[in-house]
């Protein structure tokens, strides 16, 4: 049998504070049906997947779209049908959504996510909701003062909500003294912090996560920590995107997206075959690699969740 290949759009509406996003139920009588999903449908031949956005969210929940912008593409195979899930993150709409067919239509707070029921495709978009568009990488520091003050710089005056502690200088003890107090500031600010280092640390700092070097990635035969934390990884290549996809990975930085002083030995992949790289990944990536906060908006619109950077956030 040849499958249907079919094209969704899907929208993630989140509230202004940032705090919920609009979930509707599939009716009982369609595929999936009873699960949880997010509003959308199949396009038109004629249609982009903006153009196919805006008309089902008319039709689903009576509202008219006035901005959106990609947040993740998914390709995932049913037993049925291939099936391409265009995911856009609606920022402005107009109305006042309600069930338009009938269906049972909610606003979820992002941490009751995980308790919804959603169709398989849907885990990615999951993580990519949850996730900001700005993954700080913290620098290479000696004194510990001047590592708090850019770090506590970043998370007031950037309103960083995501951080990966990279500190390949110290020794565990000192990283571990580093950890906890990278924690506590960052706790402060509703901030994430990933510990790059052994999974293990995670036992003795109550992080958020862990980020695994591509080394780490590549010796892993399994998730190495449990769904409750994030686990995120490097990754230079296609073969190190099936490997964190294989282990369970939440996420991935992928670069070098362009040189940098700190890599000049690499070639960088630019934005051509970052772009085919990410519509495989399956999992949102973030561009790194020369990234600044400027590159945002186009890293979302080659399909990746935002950009990764020591150099534009650690001053
Ligand atoms: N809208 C939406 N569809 C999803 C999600 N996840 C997911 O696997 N799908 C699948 O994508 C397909 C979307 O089709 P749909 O039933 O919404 O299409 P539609 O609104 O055009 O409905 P219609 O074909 O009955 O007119 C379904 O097979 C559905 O199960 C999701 O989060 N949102
Ligand atoms: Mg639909």
């Amino acid at each position: 049998m040849v499958k249907r290949r079919v094209h969704v759009a899907a929208a993630a509406i989140i509230s202004n504070d940032g705090r919920e996003v609009l979930l509707a139920r599939r009716p009982s009588n369609v595929d999936h049906g009873g699960l949880w999903e997010f509003p959308g449908g199949k396009l038109a031949p004629y249609e982009t997947g903006l153009e196919g956005l805006k008309r089902e969210l008319h039709e689903e929940l009576g509202v008219e779209i006035q901005r959106a912008q990609p947040l993740i593409r998914i390709h995932h195979e049913y037993p049925d049908k291939h099936i391409l899930l265009d995911v856009w993150q609606v920022h402005e709409f107009t109305g006042e959504p309600f069930g338009r067919e009938g269906q049972a239509v909610r606003w979820v707070p992002m941490k009751e996510l995980v308790n919804y029921p959603f169709p398989a495709a849907n885990l990615p978009i999951l993580r990519a909701v949850m996730l900001p568009t700005e993954y700080l990488i913290t620098g290479e520091e000696q004194d510990e003062a001047r590592f708090d003050a850019c770090l506590a710089r970043a998370l007031t005056e950037d309103s960083v909500r995501l951080v990966q502690l990279r500190a390949k200088g110290l020794d565990e003890a000192a990283y571990l003294a580093r950890a906890e107090r990278a924690l506590a500031l960052c706790r402060e600010h509703g901030a994430r912090l990933l510990l790059n280092a052994d999974p293990e640390l995670l036992d003795r700092v109550d992080a958020d996560g862990i980020h695994l070097t591509s080394e780490r990635l590549g010796a892993l035969e399994r998730r190495p920590i449990t769904e409750d934390k994030w686990l995120s990884a490097s990754t230079h290549d296609c073969q190190q995107l099936t490997q964190a996809a294989r282990i369970g990975c939440d996420f991935v930085t992928l670069s070098p997206l362009r040189t940098t002083p700190s890599h000049p030995e690499v070639a960088p992949m630019g934005w051509h075959d970052f772009q085919q790289m990410v519509e495989r990944a399956a999992m949102p990536v973030f561009a790194l690699g020369g990234m600044t906060r400027f590159d945002a908006n186009h890293a979302r619109a080659v399909g990746a969740q935002g950009i990764a950077s020591i150099r534009d956030f650690w001053k």
